[in-house]
């Protein structure tokens, strides 16, 4: 059975028919408006504000400070201003690249992992796959697999511009981490972590190695805790339980900034990211169970008249598939060109 292969090994073999291995070949297509880019892009016009920060952005621009970072799922946002100009959005969602517990075959869920040399490489990689396409804003899990993806994904960006993380723990965070220059401040993409975007908590399987719990529970019960949709494995989280934050803190605080026109990456975790497609895709209990995520492999959707479809997975940056077909993406990757030149 494919789940008890290793990761690595898993990223890299065909899945079995039965199973929904996203992103699939296809590649992705969609159209964007370059309006969208422009006046999306973080920058702050305020004419009196001789200091800004990205705290002023997420202001100007309607978002909840307090939902953002907060522990809650379940507190409703600003609503954010729906933009004529913004019919047409990038939604990213990219799972970590491999981390060091995934190349020992560790079940990992809430530890909180880096990167192996490998997955540094498959974020760098998925980074130059998605150089071209537009990002305004950057959501990550709170673990660090998550967060190193994000960072080293942007390295490869051609925008150029520099992810900061938003802290808010307290007022102090807020004050100490302000940017004293519009230049700066607009040359910026906001990070949101959340803790909500975390990968499933694994119970008392966090730690052991996959391969040998199948041995000793048998396949199909740890076949069942890790791709059933309700069956949580021991003290741990089923897929249900992580999608009740995940997808709840999707659609309270992503979806709207998604339909008011912003682009948006998200670098999180295998099931947390199960689940939110489950929800875009709208996938009944039993689909799930099929669907394999890749490390490191990033997945277009294209928000668009308040719905958000797949696209397909951007294997280059000049993947024809992503960029012929919209002759608004050809116009900002040149535009991407021309500022390199
Ligand atoms: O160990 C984990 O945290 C996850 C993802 O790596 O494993 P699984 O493939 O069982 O969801």
């Amino acid at each position: 059975m494919h789940v008890f292969r290793s990761e690595q090994r898993m990223t890299q073999l065909r899945p079995p028919k039965n199973v929904r291995h996203w992103p699939h070949s296809r590649d992705g297509v969609g159209v964007i408006p370059n309006s969208t880019f422009n006046a999306h892009a973080l920058r702050i016009n305020s004419s009196k504000a001789s200091e800004t920060s990205i705290f002023h952005f997420f202001r100007k621009n309607k978002i909840n400070l307090n939902s953002v970072t907060c522990a809650k799922s379940s507190s409703a946002p600003d609503e954010p201003k729906k933009s004529p100009k913004s019919s047409e959005t990038a939604l990213i969602l990219i799972r970590h690249g491999e981390s060091l517990w995934n190349q020992k075959n560790l079940f990992t869920g809430c530890v909180d992992v880096p990167l192996s040399r490998r997955g540094v490489d498959e974020a760098i990689e998925a980074g130059r796959r998605i150089s071209n396409i537009p990002i305004d804003m950057i959501y990550t899990s709170s673990l660090i697999r998550a967060q190193m993806t994000a960072m080293l994904a942007m390295t490869k960006h051609r925008k150029k511009k520099v992810p900061i993380v938003v802290h808010k723990e307290d007022d102090r965070s807020i004050a100490w981490s302000r940017i004293f220059s519009e230049q700066t401040s607009s040359e910026v993409i906001p990070v949101v972590t959340a803790w909500q975007l975390n990968e499933r908590m694994y119970g008392e399987l966090q730690g052991l190695n996959k391969k040998e719990t199948a041995e000793k529970y048998g396949k199909k019960k740890v076949h069942e805790w890790r791709r059933s949709y309700d069956i949580p494995p021991p003290n741990g989280e089923s897929l249900a339980m992580c999608a009740e934050r995940a997808v709840a803190y999707f659609k309270d605080q992503i979806e709207p900034q998604l339909l008011a026109g912003k682009n948006i990456l998200i670098a999180a975790h295998g099931n947390s990211l199960r689940s939110i497609i489950m929800h875009l895709d709208k996938l009944t209990s039993q689909e799930v169970i099929d669907l394999e995520l890749s490390t490191g492999i990033p997945m277009l959707y294209i928000a668009k008249g308040g719905k958000i479809s797949r696209r397909g997975s951007p294997t280059c940056p000049r993947t024809v598939g992503v960029y012929a077909y919209t002759s608004n993406l050809a116009r900002y990757r040149e535009l991407l060109e021309n500022m390199e030149e």
